[in-house]
């Protein structure tokens, strides 16, 4: 099986209104795939309805079997006089063997934060241990909420660094919501721009010209789009993260 996800026709309905509207989306191992798309677009309910928390209306959904998945909140509330550190924090759900949980605080850019107290952490620090936490599941595809929300732009960019070198580290995939549009497109593989529903995808450039796109997001992020570029100068032979169809772009308006 070469996807991790797949949907097909999927539509969910919620309160009344069709959120997502006959979605086909597809991701692989070891691709980066970014969504984009205005509020209220649908992003967070495609996220939740790979994560199983939401039932389609319509349509199907597929995982590939014994598929393994990590997820980062977009923020999580931690009662800031509670002693805790991130030691305990990693482990509050189950045991953690020592060597795995510095493994995976060393993936995630911060491997002396162990015996740091949660209240004390910046928000990229507590982004990265929340970015840990899911690493500690060996997903195959990591699965982040506009993780980057409340962090400045080098330190946006700084995260995106990082889930780009765990990708070639552990041959993941990495599915993320982001409107951080200027500094995460290009570090991703893939682009869709949702609106309800696939409005066009492609590579970052493809989908930055597409006149839905723009019809969206205006004129804007043209120049920023330098910012950050990703320049792919390897092979990942752990799996398929060129997509060939990558260049193809889409557009159902
Ligand atoms: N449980 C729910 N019951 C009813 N409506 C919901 C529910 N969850 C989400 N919605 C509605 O579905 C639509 C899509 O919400 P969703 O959170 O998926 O959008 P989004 O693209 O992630 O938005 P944002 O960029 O603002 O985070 C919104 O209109 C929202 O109000």
């Amino acid at each position: 099986m070469t996807f991790l996800v797949e949907t097909r026709g999927l539509s969910v309905r919620l309160g009344g209104s069709m959120v997502l509207d006959d979605v086909d989306f597809t991701i692989r191992r070891g691709e980066i795939v970014t969504i984009v798309g205005p509020n209220g677009s649908g992003k967070s309910t495609l996220l939740r309805t790979i994560l199983g928390g939401v039932r389609p209306s319509r349509g199907r959904i597929d995982r590939a079997p014994g598929l393994r998945l990590g997820y980062v909140p977009q923020r999580l509330a931690l009662d800031p006089t509670l002693p805790m550190t991130v030691t305990r924090f990693l482990g509050l759900t189950r045991r953690i063997p020592p060597r795995e949980r510095d493994a995976a605080l060393t993936r995630a850019g911060i491997p002396d934060l162990g015996g740091q107290q949660m209240a004390d952490l910046s928000g990229g620090q507590f982004q990265r241990v929340l970015l840990a936490r899911a690493i500690l599941e060996n997903p195959d595809l990591l699965i982040l909420d506009e993780a980057t929300a409340g962090l400045d732009q080098p330190g946006a960019a700084a995260f995106y660094r990082r889930l780009e070198e765990v990708r070639s580290e552990t041959g993941c995939a990495v599915l993320m919501v982001s409107h951080d549009l200027h500094v995460v497109m290009s570090a991703s593989d893939r682009v869709i721009c949702l609106n309800g529903h696939v409005c066009c995808e492609g590579t970052p450039q493809v989908v930055a010209e597409a006149p839905v796109y723009r019809a969206l997001f205006g004129e804007g992020t043209q120049g920023a789009l330098a910012l950050y570029r990703h320049r792919h100068d390897h092979r990942h032979d752990h799996g398929g993260a060129a997509d060939p169809d990558a260049t193809r772009v889409r557009e159902a308006g």
